[in-house]
């Protein structure tokens, strides 16, 4: 079976930590992950060369890696390159998540889903509308995530999941994973019911910096 046959109609948690976080330590994310873990989750979706291979060290558990990083002729930060690809497959991400947007890139899309494919992993593209999704797909990306939608200056700002978005996939008969501002379960669940392959849910359960802000904004009155 493959990995994501392995995640189909499952939570997966991201545990991430931001530069300035006091949980940004790669010991940590490996504690986040087997936390995660025990409370069912089906996989695991990592940043950074360190962090995936803390994660790969104590759980068996599928992981989608990615790196994120700024660089200066581009927009594109989610494993921008090929090599940074194939490293996070060699360090044991079963599948790469990568920017699949339309934006200038520095390697065209096909080379990056070359390289990971070769290297052994499959490639979750991460996109923010209908149109990316179709040309990742194209291109030969296993699935897509609505992960950037939201944040490209063309697709549409929300500070809810992009539904539409999830049913303009659906109704295409794409296959996608549902991530981006999933904060309740309840959103999860209808994500799932919307066609979602999976779910991915990262702030709601491994910031809690963020989620203390949600509840502290909501008593500032
Ligand atoms: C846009 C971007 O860079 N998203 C990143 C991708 O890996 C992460 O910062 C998010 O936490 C992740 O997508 C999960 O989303 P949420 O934290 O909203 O559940």
């Amino acid at each position: 079976m493959s990995v994501l046959e392995r995640l189909r109609g499952q939570l997966v948690v991201s545990c991430q930590a931001d530069p300035g976080s006091p949980l940004r330590d790669s010991y940590i994310i490996g504690r986040l992950a087997l936390a995660a873990e025990l409370g069912g989750a089906a996989g695991l979706r990592v940043q950074g060369f360190a962090d995936v291979q803390a994660v790969r060290a104590v759980t068996a558990l599928p992981i989608i890696g990615l790196t994120k990083t700024d660089r200066n002729d581009t927009d594109v930060y989610i494993t921008p390159t090929s090599a940074e690809a194939v490293r996070l497959a060699e360090l044991g991400a079963e599948i790469v998540a990568l920017d699949a947007t339309l934006r200038p890139r520095p390697e065209p899309l096909q080379n990056m889903f070359a390289a990971v494919r070769a290297a052994g992993a499959q490639v979750m593209a991460d996109i923010s509308t209908l149109e990316e999704a179709r040309a990742a797909l194209d291109a030969g990306a296993d699935c897509v995530g609505t992960t950037l939608a939201g944040y490209t200056p063309y697709s549409r700002a929300l500070t809810t999941p992009d539904w539409d978005l999830m049913d303009e996939l659906r109704a295409a008969g794409l296959p996608f994973a549902a991530e981006g501002r999933i904060s309740l379960p309840e959103q999860a669940a209808e994500a799932r019911r919307r066609g979602a392959l999976f779910v991915v849910v990262g702030s709601a359960i491994t910031r809690p910096d963020v989620i203390t802000r949600w509840y502290a904004q909501a008593l500032d009155g």
